[in-house]
């Protein structure tokens, strides 16, 4: 089986090219690609399947975003994801950009128009914007209490609860973009909760899907730091979803301006909206190289023999 190592900001993904629709991608395989040590290693795997099935509002669309997060959860939605897929179909000959210049990426959640707005001197994609189509805005309304994680109760207001994290409150809200974000501020990312918060975020009974979080830090109004601790995975260097999610949050809390860099771990996400409308997102998408996965290996890996005991 032929596969791709690919990037969004340093979102790594492998990536299977299936425009016929063969592949069997069982969860213990995406965990076995994902493992770092074990596999090729990435934040996910995504099928690069073909749209002879899509129905729905993705009937019509050019490509479809098949993606599953490293624990082999299927997911509906990744905005690096789709910018990498965009990529990949367009530089492997399996889409040609419509007259406007766009390719339709489905998903789970829906078809997402992206547009190439940068090559390379080769002529592959180098970076593109994507119409994330309109958030979606869920307050929670199940009192937080991360205690356990050294943080005191939530209490709710009209954005969303506030919660105690160490010594101040910070606001949390709820911004669906397909996928399900959790959107906190925090004065320095660097020292940010990330990796005791989010876990504790992410599967507290306040989300029943579970959800991914992200620790904003508002530089001006037009440039936000941002860590994410990603459902299903952990921390990323990356998230796109999670990058437009938190500058919805903001926007709506008059913190920012429409259009805001967003300076991640991995590299800047450019994200645009204006309320009542499609979010934009405009990053880079990046081939890292192409294997063949060995045949050994791979039957293992389907049959889960290379699931390691904790
Ligand atoms: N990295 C992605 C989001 C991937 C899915 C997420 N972990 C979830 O479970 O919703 C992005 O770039 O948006």
């Amino acid at each position: 089986m032929e596969f791709t190592k690919a990037h969004g900001t340093g979102n790594d993904f492998v990536v299977l090219r299936d425009p016929d629709d063969h592949l069997d991608v069982s969860a213990a395989l995406v965990r076995a690609l994902c493992d770092r040590r074990f596999g090729i290693g990435a934040d996910g795997v995504i099928r690069v399947g073909g749209v002879a099935r899509l129905e729905g509002a993705n009937a019509g669309a050019d490509v479809f975003m098949d993606y599953r997060n490293a624990d082999g959860s299927v997911v509906e939605m990744c905005g690096n994801g789709v910018r990498v897929t965009a990529k990949h179909a367009v530089d492997h000959g399996l889409v040609t950009p419509r007259e406007d210049g766009t390719v339709v990426v489905a998903t789970r959640s829906g078809p997402r128009p992206v547009r190439v707005v940068a090559r390379h001197a080769d002529g592959t994609v180098a970076e593109v914007e994507v119409d994330m189509g309109p958030p979606a805005l869920e307050p929670v309304e199940v009192p937080f209490d991360a205690t356990a994680a050294g943080t005191g109760p939530a209490v709710a207001d009209a954005f969303g609860p506030t919660v105690q994290v160490g010594d101040r409150q910070v606001e949390l809200a709820v911004v669906s973009m397909g996928n399900p974000h959790a959107i906190l501020t925090v004065d320095d990312v660097g020292t940010a909760p990330v990796t005791t918060l989010g876990p504790t975020l992410e599967t507290h009974a306040a989300f029943p899907a579970k959800t991914n979080v992200e620790f904003a830090q508002v530089v001006d109004r037009g440039s936000v730091r941002l860590r994410v601790w990603e459902r299903g995975v952990g921390e990323t260097a990356a998230c796109g979803t999670g990058a437009c999610a938190t500058v919805v949050a903001l926007r709506r809390a008059g913190r920012v301006d429409d259009e805001v860099a967003v300076r991640l771990p991995g590299g800047t996400l450019t994200v645009r909206w204006h309320a009542g409308g499609s979010v934009y997102m405009t990053g880079p998408a990046v081939e890292v190289g192409h294997g063949t996965l060995d045949d050994a290996w791979l039957r293992d890996a389907r049959s889960g023999l290379l699931e390691t005991a904790p």
